[in-house]
Order: C-alpha cells, then structure tokens, then sequence
C-alpha cells in the first residue's frame, strides 16, 4: 500500500481488513491513484534532470564556440567589428582594438558611428567617408565593398554586410583590412612593367605611351614636337673590354648625364643596351631641340669615371619631328632611327636631323647588306691588288689587296660603299677573314713563283682588331701559309687608333711581335698628335692621298707632308704617299725623302691574273724605265 495512504489508515486507528468491503475498493483505486501519481513525478523529475543536463552540455559546448569564434577573430588579420542594429559594438578583434584604438573599458560606449568618424579622421580625403556609405541611404541592407585611401599612403580595403535574423537587419558586420602592401607590391609590378631595371627610365612601351599621348594632344596645337634617337659610340668596346658591370654603370650615368640637360616634362626611354630615345614635346620650333642635342653631345663625350682614358664615349643622335617627317609613332622613331645612322655616318659625336633622302639610301643599305651577306657565300668579291714602290731604289717592294665585289645586279661595287655598311653589323669579320686569307693565299702563289721579297699590305677593320681572338687568328695564318716576317702588312687607320689607344696598342705591339708590320693608313685626316703617334708601335705612315693629290699646286699640302715626314723619321717610321698619278709628283716625294709611293702612276688596283703579268722583269723594266725618265 504506498506509504501516504498507510499513513492515514494508521492516524485514524483503522485497518483496511475492518472496512467495509466497498470503502476497501475505493481505497484500494486510491492507492493506484497515488502509485500513478508517484511513477508520473518520477519520470518528470527524470526527465527534468536529462533536460538540465542537456542544456547545461549544450551550454559548454556554446561557451566552447565562442571562445573559438573569438580566438579565431583574433588570430585573423583583418578587423572586424560587429555592431547591433542601433550600431552599438557587439564584438571586435585585436586588430580593430589596434587600427581603431579602441580601449576596452570604453568600448560598451562605443557604436558605429564613431567607428565611421574614427575611420574618417584617417582618410587621405576625409569628405570619400560621404561616398562609401551612400548606398545605405537606398537600402539599409546593402554590402559595401571597396578601398580606402588613408594617409600616409596607406590603403584599407573594407567589407560591410548587414547581419540578418529571420529576415530582419540585426545589425553590421564591418571588416578592414590593411592592403598597403599589396598596393605598393603592385605599383612595384607596374613600374617595373613599363621601366628599365638598370636606369629606372622609362622604357620602350612607356615611350610609346607617352608619344601617342603627346601627339594626341599635339593634334590641336601647331607646336612640333621632337623625337631624338641616341646611340652611344664605342659602348660594345667597353663590354668587350672592361666587361658587362662597367658596361652597366657607365650606362646609369650616361642616363643621369642626359637628364640634366632635358627639362622636367621631357621624356627619356631607355630602348635597350646603348639605344636611347627621348621626346620633346614642349618646343616652340625645331631649332630648340637641336640646341638640346648639341647639349647632351657636349654632355656625354666629357670624361668617365668609370671609364679612366682608356676608351673615349660619345654619341650619335637623329631627330625626327612631328608632324614635318611623321604623326605616328612608328613613322617618328623610324625616322629619327634612320637620323641617328647618318649621324653614325657623318662621323659619330654628331647630330643629323631626318631627311627624306635618308628613306631611299637606308633601303638601299638594307638591300646592299641582305646582297652582301649572300656574296661572301657566293664568292662574288675578289681582291685586287696595287703595286708600291720602293722611291729612293726604285724597286717593287708589294702588293696592297683593296677588295671588289662583283654583284649581280650593280656590276662592280666599291668598297668604299659597302665596307661601311659591313662595318655596322658582323658581316665585316667574316669579310675581314676572307681577305686576310685571300690575301696570304695569293702571296703565297707569288712567291712560288719566284718573286720572294714580295709584301702584302691587307686593310683591317676595327671591329677584327677588337675580336678577342683576333691576334691568334693571324698568328694561324703566319703558321699555315708559312709567311716570312716582315712580308705581311696590316693597316689601320688613325682614327681606329684614337678611339681606343690603350687596346689598340696592345694588339700592334703582339702583331709587331709576330714579324707582321703595321702601317697608319690615312695619316693627316684624322687627329696626328705626336703624343700618340709617339707612342704607337707601328713601321709606317701612310699619308692619306688627300695631301697627294694637288701636292704641286699646293705649297702648304707640301710643307704638311714635309713636317710628316720629318716627324715620322725622327720616330723611326717609314713613309708612304698613296694616290701617286703622276711622274712630278712621285719627284717632288722623292726629294723630299718620302719612302714609298703607291698610285695610279705604278698601276690601278688589279685582278690576281694580271699581277702575274705585271710581275714579269720585262714589264717591271719597261716601268723602272719609264718612272726614271
Ligand atoms: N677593311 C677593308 N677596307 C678595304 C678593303 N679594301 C679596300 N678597303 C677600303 O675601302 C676604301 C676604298 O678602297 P678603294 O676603292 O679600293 O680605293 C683605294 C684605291 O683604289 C685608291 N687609290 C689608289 N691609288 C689611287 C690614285 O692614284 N688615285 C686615286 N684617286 N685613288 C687611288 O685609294 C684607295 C686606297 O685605299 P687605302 O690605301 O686603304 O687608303 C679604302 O678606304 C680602303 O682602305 C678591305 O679589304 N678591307
């Protein structure tokens, strides 16, 4: 029986067994009744407790979350602050803590708005705050994406998504983060897209980019503009021979150098290795930019630091204007390109302005150069050879071997004309080879022939004399055509010397060495200072024909090649007089001590078969007599 019913039986003094039998039926249902009851309470209690227990497990968990949802805002970069819909702060991070100064014992005080004034305060422009939160004014749920420009150069990139509960806006989540970094990396990648990495100047696509601009705008007014191309002269000499770090450094302050004499609105590009170009977009007439050039000429041929006497620099500059020679970009830098050839042309340290002439002669010269590159494969060039003479013992003493080139389309052209053109690309050592071989070859026949004491005089060119291997190459020839000392003759000329003394010694004195002898071709046209002339280490002057030529009709030409000629002696240098045509003036050479002639009056220059004509004692007696007469 449960207990409360038992209870009562008892504080009544009564038993079940003495009741009536129907009171004992009611009791006995309200026994169940209290069994019932006991059974439902327990399983509420049960059933309260599992609940408690849930909650409280669910609770831990949440406590858990949280302490990870902060933790995790914390340990990412990027601040956040979260606000509820009256825009006071529900949560922030350590970086919004740091970017905002937020202190935490103010911080329940603290809501959107002054998020926003604080972040106002740091915008480089203050009033851009108005801009990025106007999509709100239309929609009150809107995102808001973008950058911020803060002071000090620093950019902020910000995120705001509303928050939303069932469809209701319960507040903001912003977010900010610090992209100076990436913005300067990216500036970073930009510049170098469109700057050279070795001078910081602009480079080629940046030219571009500014010339269409300027002509754009050149469209509308009458002013030309100039665009100037530069070259240095010599810079592949000071690769070559104080290797690429000088090289590079030379080029920071030739870069350095031009500035200086541009103004601030000018551009200067570099365009790769010693190529560059410069717009001038601000002059009121073209004589303005040819005073600029005329500067930077001046600028650039002063001493090196870098460089110490060794090899001189300057440079050769072309111009072209807008819109006389061209109103695009490709027609101005073409055309200034073309200048700066003749500029090369006309003797480098020089300036030549764009003319229409230049069109037709640089396709000439690129047709000449694609003929010529063919020719060497094609054996279309032959020597020719003119005869020197000995003056005072009127004997035959060689041969110079002056090259023909016998093209298909043009008959015979000379080498005045194609030499230079050979000489602006690596054709000219592959020609040069041929005709230091040629050359040996045929005096090789001659001397099998008999005519033993016979010479070679061979023209070289600057560019075989700076080849790294130049001097082996020749002792290679001396050592397989088997070459008598003294018999072969190498001539450069003056200004070959000049532009690179240091060097150029050098190489003379090996090939001195090797029994082969140096002549000065063209001596009196270029610099002929006895300073260097002192110190050159060749066997002989070759006056250049120019003083020849009219020498008796020209007293001062001859007092020129009598100071020649008396300095070159007293320096142990033999002479020689080139462009001899006739009788009196080999006797006015004879008197006044010139060594050797050579000339039309000896012989033109000729093929190799007709040498061996010329050669025969009969021949060579007939002319013995006839210069003697
Ligand atoms: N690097 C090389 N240069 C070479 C080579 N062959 C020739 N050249 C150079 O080309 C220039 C022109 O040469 P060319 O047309 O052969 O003229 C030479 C003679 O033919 C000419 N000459 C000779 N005698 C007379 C004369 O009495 N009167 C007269 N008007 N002209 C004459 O003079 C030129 C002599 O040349 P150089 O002695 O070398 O100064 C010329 O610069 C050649 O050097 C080559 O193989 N490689």
């Amino acid at each position: 029986m449960h207990r409360l019913l038992a209870k009562q039986l008892k504080r009544a003094n009564l038993s079940l067994e003495q009741l009536p039998e129907q009171l004992q039926t009611l009791l006995l249902n309200v026994d169940q009744a209290y069994q019932q009851g006991d059974e439902d309470r327990r399983l509420l209690e049960r059933s309260l407790d599992l609940m408690s227990e849930e909650m409280v497990a669910q609770n831990n968990q949440l406590s858990q979350r949280l302490v990870t949802l902060n933790t995790t805002l914390d340990a990412i970069q990027d601040a956040v602050i979260v606000v509820d819909k009256q825009g006071h702060y529900l949560t922030y991070n350590q970086p919004a803590k740091a970017l905002f100064n937020i202190d935490s014992s103010f911080s329940n005080t603290l809501n959107e708005a002054s998020l926003l004034e604080s972040l106002g305060a740091k915008l480089e422009v203050p009033g851009d705050l108005l801009g990025i939160l106007h999509p709100l004014e239309d929609n009150k749920q809107a995102e808001l994406v973008g950058v911020l420009s803060l002071r000090q150069a620093k950019y902020l990139e910000y995120c705001s998504r509303p928050k939303m509960i069932d469809g209701e806006l319960a507040g903001r989540v912003w977010s900010f983060r610090d992209i100076t970094e990436l913005k300067r990396k990216e500036a970073q990648i930009r510049f170098q897209a469109c700057h050279d990495a070795l001078t910081g100047l602009p480079n080629r696509q940046l030219f571009v980019d500014r010339l269409e601009q300027a002509l754009l705008q050149k469209k509308r007014q009458t002013a030309p503009l100039a665009v100037m191309f530069l070259d240095l002269d010599h810079f592949k000499d000071v690769n070559d021979l104080l290797g690429h770090e000088v090289g590079d450094k030379l080029l920071c302050t030739v870069a350095k150098r031009i500035e200086t004499c541009l103004r601030e609105q000018d551009t200067l590009a570099r365009f790769g290795g010693d190529e560059f170009i410069l717009l001038l977009d601000t002059i009121s007439d073209e004589n303005e930019a040819l005073v600029v050039a005329n500067r930077i000429l001046t600028a650039l041929s002063k001493p090196y630091d870098e460089l110490s006497d060794q090899i001189k620099i300057s440079s050769s500059i072309g111009i072209a204007y807008a819109p006389r020679h061209g109103r695009n970009v490709e027609d101005l830098t073409r055309k200034a390109d073309m200048a700066m050839y003749q500029a090369k042309a006309l003797g480098r340290n020089t300036f030549a302005s764009f003319q229409p002439k230049m069109e037709a002669q640089a396709l000439y010269r690129l047709s000449l150069e694609a003929r010529l590159r063919a020719a060497v494969q094609n054996q279309e060039l032959e020597l020719y050879f003119q005869p020197k003479l000995h003056t005072r013992e009127m004997r035959l003493i060689g041969f110079e071997a002056l090259i023909r080139w016998h093209c298909p389309e043009h008959g015979i052209v000379s080498p005045g004309e194609f030499i230079p053109i050979a000489e602006q690309s690596d054709l000219i050592l592959d020609i040069g080879e041929w005709v230091l071989n040629e050359a040996c070859r045929q005096l090789v026949k001659w001397r099998e022939l008999g005519h033993d004491q016979i010479g070679m005089a061979v023209n070289l060119s600057v560019k075989q004399i700076h080849q790294p291997n130049f001097i082996d190459s020749i002792a290679a020839l001396m050592e397989e055509y088997q070459i008598p000392d003294g018999l072969l003759e190498l001539e450069i000329t003056e200004s070959m010397v000049i532009d690179n003394i240091d060097t150029t010694i050098a190489v003379l004195e090996a090939l001195r060495q090797m029994g082969v002898k140096v002549a000065i071709d063209d001596f009196g046209t270029g610099y002929s200072s006895l300073n260097y002339l002192r110190q050159l280490p060749a066997d002989t002057l070759k006056i250049d024909q120019s003083f020849v030529a009219a020498l008796h009709d020209s007293p001062s030409d001859l007092e020129i090649i009598k100071t020649i000629i008396a300095v070159a002696h007293t320096l142990n240098f033999m002479v020689i007089a080139e462009g001899v045509e006739d009788l009196k003036t080999l006797n006015i050479l004879s008197e006044v001590n010139c060594d050797e002639v050579q000339g039309y009056l000896l012989s033109r220059p000729m093929p190799a078969e007709l040498v061996e004509s010329f050669l025969q004692p009969a021949h060579i007696n007939r002319l013995y007599e006839a210069l003697n007469s």
